[in-house]
């Protein structure tokens, strides 16, 4: 049996947990949207989007479009301290995905499992971050926004529910919860109605930079003041977290050895792989319910066509999560022979931005196993194919459970090796927090 419910009340961020606790209406000392303004509705997100940095609605329009955005760099700020001072509430906003009260809208979220497809959520929540900063940027007297606010990071997304349900109303919530100089982080809650109360299906939290008009160069946002005791340990947290990413880059497996315990258990899978019947180091045998690394992947290519883009011209963040997410997914689901669900998504880093025309090369691999859990990662890269030059812009890892228990992936050469430590890091750090 798997249980139902993967994490649990105490171990929720505190400003989701009392929003739950007080009956779900808005986020304690952020504004209640049942006393002022509505909810908005999800479709109206990125039209919202599109209207605040005047984005084309029309591929042949885009360039034009561009072109106007470049007269908007006079009203960039010189200085942070020239822009005024938000709370978070200020950017706080609530937006509903009505699945059960306007049944026409599903079919886009339904999978095959008759749940909702967790990709279109990725989908929503990228464009709900960005939403918020806006909100957190919005200058009254500026009809557009010269900044160009885009997803950097995708720090993390903690599942609760194992099934989110095709037919009952979702809420979105969030605000900007950090703010550097030109980085805001954002955290965001997902609940889904049931029986007259919302109950909690995810937490998330991503980090959006601002750019300038043309989205070249860093641009200043607003500063942002903590109201209350509350508050400050939110912004102390994202510093914190500015922090951890920081310490867990600086030991990446990419710059730095491995830790003494890490090569012990390196070496421990290089013994038990040996076979004892040769002397030799060359000679390697699959342990019994074990399955190699390199039998524990699949390739997609996606073609980015400009219906894929995002305002700025860019293939948009939340199209490469979903596609990299439903690669993750059937990795997965074939390795373990089972359906998979996800647990949680860590640590997703934009790179690069993906252009409108590039090939998308993804690569989806089996990196670390433990009972009845699998840890993804998914690589993605463009391919120009006239220069022949590969480029990274993504690696996402995704921590999915499956229904049984699953073999033991194991790693063969050193590279395989790096990476499944890489694969328990993140398993590890994702297991702390649920
Ligand atoms: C159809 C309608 C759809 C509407 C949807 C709208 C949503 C649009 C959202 C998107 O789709 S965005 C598309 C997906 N994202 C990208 O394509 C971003 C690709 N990556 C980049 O362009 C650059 O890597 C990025 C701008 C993110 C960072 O560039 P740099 O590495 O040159 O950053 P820089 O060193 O100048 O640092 C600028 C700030 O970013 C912060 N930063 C950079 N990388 C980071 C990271 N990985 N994590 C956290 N923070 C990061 C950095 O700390 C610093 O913060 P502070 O100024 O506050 O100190």
């Amino acid at each position: 049996m798997l249980p139902t419910r993967l994490c649990i009340m105490r171990k929720l961020p505190s400003v989701l947990a009392r929003t739950l606790t007080s009956g779900i209406s808005g986020s304690p000392g952020l504004p209640d949207m049942s006393e002022g303004q509505s909810p908005i509705h999800v479709n109206n997100v990125r039209r919202k989007l599109r209207d605040i940095v005047g984005a084309s609605t029309n591929w042949r329009d885009h360039v034009q479009a561009m072109q106007e955005r470049k007269a908007l760099h006079t009203l960039l700020a010189k200085r942070q301290e020239d822009l005024p001072p938000r709370r978070m509430k200020d950017s706080y906003l609530e937006v509903i995905l009505p699945l059960g009260s306007q049944p026409e809208i599903r079919e886009k979220y339904l999978n095959v499992q008759n749940s909702v497809r967790f990709g279109r959520i990725l989908e929503d929540l990228d464009s709900l971050g960005v939403l918020i900063c806006y909100t957190h940027t919005k200058q009254e007297m500026q009809p557009r926004s010269p900044l160009s606010i885009v997803t950097a990071l995708v720090d993390k997304i903690n599942l609760c529910q194992k099934i989110i349900h095709p037919d009952c109303d979702i809420k979105f919530t969030g605000n900007v919860s950090w703010v550097g100089k030109t980085s805001m982080e954002v955290k965001m809650h997902m609940l889904q109605l049931h029986d007259g109360d919302y109950s909690p299906v995810l937490d998330a939290t991503f980090v959006m930079v601002a750019r300038d008009p043309e989205n070249t160069r860093p641009a200043f946002v607003n500063p942002l003041i903590p109201e209350s005791p509350e508050e400050e340990e939110i912004f102390k947290q994202g510093e914190l977290n500015k922090m951890r990413r920081i310490d867990f880059s600086t030991a990446s497996l990419l710059k730095m050895a491995p830790t003494a315990e890490e090569r012990n258990i390196v070496h421990d899978i290089f013994l038990n792989t040996l076979d004892t019947r040769t002397v030799s180091f060359k000679s390697r045998k699959l342990p019994p319910n074990s399955v190699w690394m390199e039998d524990a992947k699949l390739k997609a290519l996606q073609i980015c066509h400009p219906e894929e883009r995002n305002i700025f011209n860019r293939i948009f963040g939340g199209f490469l999560m979903r596609k990299a997410f439903e690669l993750g997914w059937a990795t997965a689901c074939s390795y373990g022979g089972s359906r998979p669900f996800i647990v949680s998504v860590d640590d997703i880093m934009f790179q690069k931005p993906v252009e409108v025309g590039s090939l998308l090369l993804l690569s989806g691999q089996v990196c670390y196993t433990e009972n009845n859990y699998i840890q993804v990662r998914v690589h993605s890269e463009v391919y120009n194919a006239n220069t022949r030059e590969h480029h990274t812009t993504n690696i996402f890892h995704f921590t999915f459970i499956s229904e049984n228990e699953v073999p033991q992936v194991v790693p063969k050469t050193y590279g395989e090796s790096m990476l499944y430590l890489d694969g328990k890091r993140h398993f590890t750090a994702v297991m702390k927090e649920i």
